[in-house]
């Protein structure tokens, strides 16, 4: 028996295809719904690919990090920049890990777990282990919403440990995954029209991970300890190296201003742009390609002690030619950003003091008043440049045949 999944595309000029052994290649061109068997044990060999018309495929954005590095706070400034706020889907699985706003979906990688918390200890593997995630799947499901069609995707339920339902997840115009490894399967990382990496050393990981689990969830600093060292073989293995494939590197330090601080309150963070990505210009500080250090507290910016340290240089990154900006120290006054933006160019904003508004309007969002809010509102600004570029360039260009 067949098992069968409905997919719903997304445009009306969806054209799809499939392949099966009996039958060599038949081809539909979509109208409204279709059913098709799925690729499954009973169905061997049977094919279907499926793809909107060019200009309406979904843009599908990468961002990795380890657990508690902020991503979520992350897209929150990035939905917010694209103007609406992300909410659970309507009506779903209340652990539900996804989040859908006008424009966007954001999309959990942990519900492509394959084990659940049980298998993982049965095993003794982690969460970041491979062994513990389905890239099959992941890649069959991110390539079908690009693609325009709909997918019932799995939902590992935080709360229980278990693996839920599925739910439906309907392509967007731009569909973010993000999680423990977007960039780790090669077939996953091709889809990707632009990468992200929050990279939070160590000491910072630690300091952020005691603030939240100690303080918000009653976790004593020992067990706090043992987790972050427990993850540590995995996370370097699987997924630290990912940062090399990324677009973009947000790189969060202790502050050089203070010396030997270990408090992790001041930070040093590092935006670390590619050159060379299509539809990214890097941001620069000054002068394209030169290397600058700015300490911009004078009259038109109030530094308490240590101050801010603005660096911005060219240098290579994992072998690739790299932009960094980066902002070592805290802001006092947020309104007093506008002098530091109207200090730097290519920023994509629509219209002079953009990123100053961002701030100002999410001055709740931890990371605020230092570099990670900032760089992370930046690169808010150049993923919509880079999805509206997709979009004229898709519009200008002829509308391609769909391959089979
Ligand atoms: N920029 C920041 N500055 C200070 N603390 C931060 C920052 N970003 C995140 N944190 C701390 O880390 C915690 C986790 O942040 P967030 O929920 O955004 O991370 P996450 O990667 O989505 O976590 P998880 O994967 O565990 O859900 C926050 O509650 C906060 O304590
Ligand atoms: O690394 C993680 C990504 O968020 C989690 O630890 C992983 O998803 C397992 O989750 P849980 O601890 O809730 O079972």
């Amino acid at each position: 028996m067949a098992v069968c999944t409905v997919y719903t595309a997304q445009s009306l000029n969806s054209s799809c295809s499939i392949s099966t052994p009996s039958k060599s290649h038949l081809r539909f061109h979509q109208k409204q719904v279709i059913f098709f068997t799925k690729r499954s044990r009973n169905t061997r060999n049977h094919v279907i690919t499926c793809s909107a018309s060019d200009a309406e495929k979904t843009v599908v954005i990468g961002l990795a990090a380890d657990s508690g590095c902020g991503k979520s706070t992350f897209m929150r400034r990035l939905t917010s920049v694209f103007g609406g706020a992300a909410e659970p889907p309507k009506g779903g699985n209340p652990d539900s890990n996804t989040l859908i706003s006008d424009m966007t979906t954001v999309i959990c990688l942990d519900d492509y777990h394959s084990l659940d918390r049980t298998g993982r200890k049965e095993k003794g593997v982690t969460a970041l282990d491979p062994r513990a995630n389905d890239f099959d799947l992941m890649y069959e499901q991110v390539k079908a919403i690009k693609d325009g069609v709909a997918v019932d995707k799995p939902i590992y339920n935080h709360v229980s440990g278990l693996l839920d339902p599925p739910e439906v997840i309907k392509p967007p115009k731009i569909l973010v995954i993000e999680g423990l490894h977007p960039m780790y399967d090669e077939r996953v990382r091709d889809l990707l029209d632009f990468s992200i990496y929050l990279d939070i050393s160590n000491e910072v990981k630690f300091a952020w991970k005691i603030q939240r689990d100690m303080a918000e969830r009653g976790h004593s600093l020992e067990s706090i300890k043992a987790s972050i060292e427990a993850r540590k073989p995995d996370f370097d293995a699987y997924i630290d190296p990912q940062k090399q494939y990324a677009d973009a590197v947000i790189e969060v330090l202790p502050t050089q201003l203070i010396p030997d601080d270990n408090e992790g309150k001041v930070l040093r963070v590092r935006l670390i742009m590619k050159e060379g990505v299509k539809n990214f210009n890097p941001v620069y500080l000054f002068d394209e390609g030169s290397t600058i250090s700015w300490i911009p507290c004078g009259r038109k910016l109030t530094c308490s002690y240590p101050g801010i340290k603005f660096t911005y240089g060219p240098d290579t990154y994992f072998g690739n030619e790299v932009s960094v900006l980066e902002m070592d120290g805290q802001f006092d006054r947020l309104d007093e950003l506008i002098y530091v933006e109207s200090h730097l160019s290519n920023l994509s904003s629509k219209f002079y003091g953009e990123v100053t508004q961002q701030m100002l309007k999410h001055a709740d969002f931890p990371g605020s008043n230092n570099g990670t809010g900032f760089f992370q509102t930046i690169v808010g600004l150049k993923i919509r440049d880079l999805y509206e570029q997709i979009v004229a360039s898709r519009a200008g260009a002829p509308v391609t045949a769909a391959k089979a």
